[in-house]
């Protein structure tokens, strides 16, 4: 897996107000949808293009427009959906498809309790988004569930990740064989013994949807 951390001051800036524990939900909000469109911006450098004839008032020139089969954008619920708006505004021809996960808060499983993916996904270039790569769990049964659809090309998006995690999935999809990137706004420090990025913004769900 290739990880990019997207390294620029406006990032760490929102990154910042996004942990501090005093932003409130409405702030936490836009801030995710703020960052995802900056990270966008690097996740989406390899989207696929094809070439498109236009007539600009002066001449005809060739540009390029996002090649078919469409990109798919899959947002896992909870905490994903707070990504969403973002991610479709940089891609708003992209199509969505939903993938429901919970962490096990005691065994740190994740569970998959929805699924709601086109089931041929045959060479689709696939965005999925996550605020929190945490102990990596969740990522690896998204990016399974994704490959074994076939997908051919996965960019996870995630606000921060855990050296952990990262750690954890390269080891569990290193049998896998489509390119997996990951484009993340920082790598924390590590995990506590509850799972939690440290330092971290807390539970992302919670924050997002004002549960407190
Ligand atoms: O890397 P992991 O250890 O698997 O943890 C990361 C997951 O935990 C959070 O979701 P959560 O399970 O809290 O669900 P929610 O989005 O509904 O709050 C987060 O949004 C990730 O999906
Ligand atoms: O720190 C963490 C870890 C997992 N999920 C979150 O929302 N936050
Ligand atoms: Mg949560």
């Amino acid at each position: 897996m290739r990880v990019l951390v997207a390294d620029h001051p406006l990032i760490a800036h929102k990154l910042t107000y996004l942990r501090d524990r005093r932003t409130d939900t409405p702030t936490f909000r836009r801030l995710a949808d703020e960052l995802v469109t900056l990270l966008a911006y690097e996740a989406t450098r390899e989207v696929r293009v094809s070439p498109f004839e236009i007539e600009t008032p002066v001449a005809a020139t060739t540009g390029i427009h996002l090649a078919t089969p469409k990109p798919l954008v899959v947002p896992i619920l909870r905490a994903g959906l707070g990504m969403l708006d973002g991610m479709m505004r940089m891609l708003p021809t992209a199509e969505v498809g939903f993938l429901g996960m919970v962490r096990n808060e005691e065994t740190l499983e994740a569970h998959t309790y929805a699924n709601r993916l086109p089931d041929d996904l045959d060479r689709r270039q696939c965005y999925v988004l996550d605020p929190m790569l945490a102990t990596g769990g969740t990522l690896i049964a998204a990016i399974r569930f994704l490959v074994e659809r076939g997908a051919d090309d996965i960019t996870a998006i995630t606000l921060l990740s855990a050296p952990e995690g990262i750690e954890k999935v390269q080891a569990g999809l290193a049998d896998v064989e489509p390119p997996i990137t990951l484009v993340t706004g920082a790598i924390d420090e590590r995990l506590n013994e509850q799972g939690y990025i440290v330092p971290g913004l807390g539970d992302a769900g919670d924050r997002l949807y004002g549960v407190v």
